[in-house]
């Protein structure tokens, strides 16, 4: 699949940025502050007194923003339309709060790169991330360096291997680039590093060139 006007390697200056930071928009200090909610249930004291208000105050919230919300068929035409495509997804979407939201750039090798720093929302074994989380980000990570690499497809197979426990609490480097096409297939690694260039993580994807339909 063509990636269309997504910027790739070829025709973009090194340290093009690939994902769309939070850019200070009410809807992205709104989901700003819900990350800062969701990190907040899990470290407050369980027996906090406010805790019967809190939840209270947070369903009035969700039905404030449930009254004007639109049909969904209708957000998911805004949701894939332009710049929305970097907007909503999990991993890096600024208005999706299950995201950190990681932000990634493209290096001039073909490459991309992102650093992220992970809390408690994301843990697995304790003080440590969750295998699943580090799967989900690095796919995502493979999908965009396969957009950089300018081949696109969707995940046919994912091989993640983890090699040491993988911290919460410190700045994470993820990286990852296109290594070859064969037809249809793509084949795309990466991998979650700490600081001092310990790899915790590292994967290898398999993608075909095929997509859904967006609406529209
Ligand atoms: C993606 C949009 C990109 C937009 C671009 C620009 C914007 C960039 C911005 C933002 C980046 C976004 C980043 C997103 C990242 C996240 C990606 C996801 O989460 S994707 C969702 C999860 N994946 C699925 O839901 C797939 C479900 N599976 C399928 O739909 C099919 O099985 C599919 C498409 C994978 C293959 O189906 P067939 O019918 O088209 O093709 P067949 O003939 O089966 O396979 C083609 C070749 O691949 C091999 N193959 C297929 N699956 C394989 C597997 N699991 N293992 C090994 N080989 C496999 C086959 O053996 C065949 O090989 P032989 O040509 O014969 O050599």
């Amino acid at each position: 699949m063509s990636v269309g006007t997504h910027p790739t390697f070829e025709n973009s200056p090194p340290g093009t940025v690939l994902t769309s930071p939070p850019d200070g928009s009410a809807v992205d200090r709104a989901t700003g502050a819900a990350r800062r909610v969701v990190d907040a249930l899990l470290r407050t004291d369980r027996g906090n007194a406010n805790l019967a208000r809190v939840a209270e105050e947070l369903n009035s919230i969700a039905e404030h923003l449930e009254e004007h919300a639109p049909a969904v068929a209708e957000r998911l035409i805004d949701m894939w339309n332009g710049e929305g495509v970097t907007r909503h997804d999990p991993v890096t979407g600024p208005e999706n709060a299950l995201a950190p939201p990681l932000v990634l750039e493209g290096l001039p090798d073909g490459s991309v790169r992102g650093t992220v720093t992970l809390t408690i929302p994301y843990q697995g074994p304790p003080g440590h991330v969750h295998g699943g989380v580090s799967a989900l980000l690095l796919d995502h990570v493979l999908g965009v360096a396969n957009a950089w690499g300018g081949k696109a497809g969707m995940t046919a197979q994912l091989s993640t291997r983890y090699h040491r426990p993988t911290p919460l609490f410190e700045p994470l480097t993820l990286t990852g680039k296109l290594i070859s096409v064969d037809g249809r297939k793509i084949t795309t690694a990466g991998d979650i590093r700490t600081a001092d260039g310990q790899v915790c993580v590292s994967v290898e994807g398999l993608f075909v060139d095929k997509s859904v339909p967006r609406p529209r």
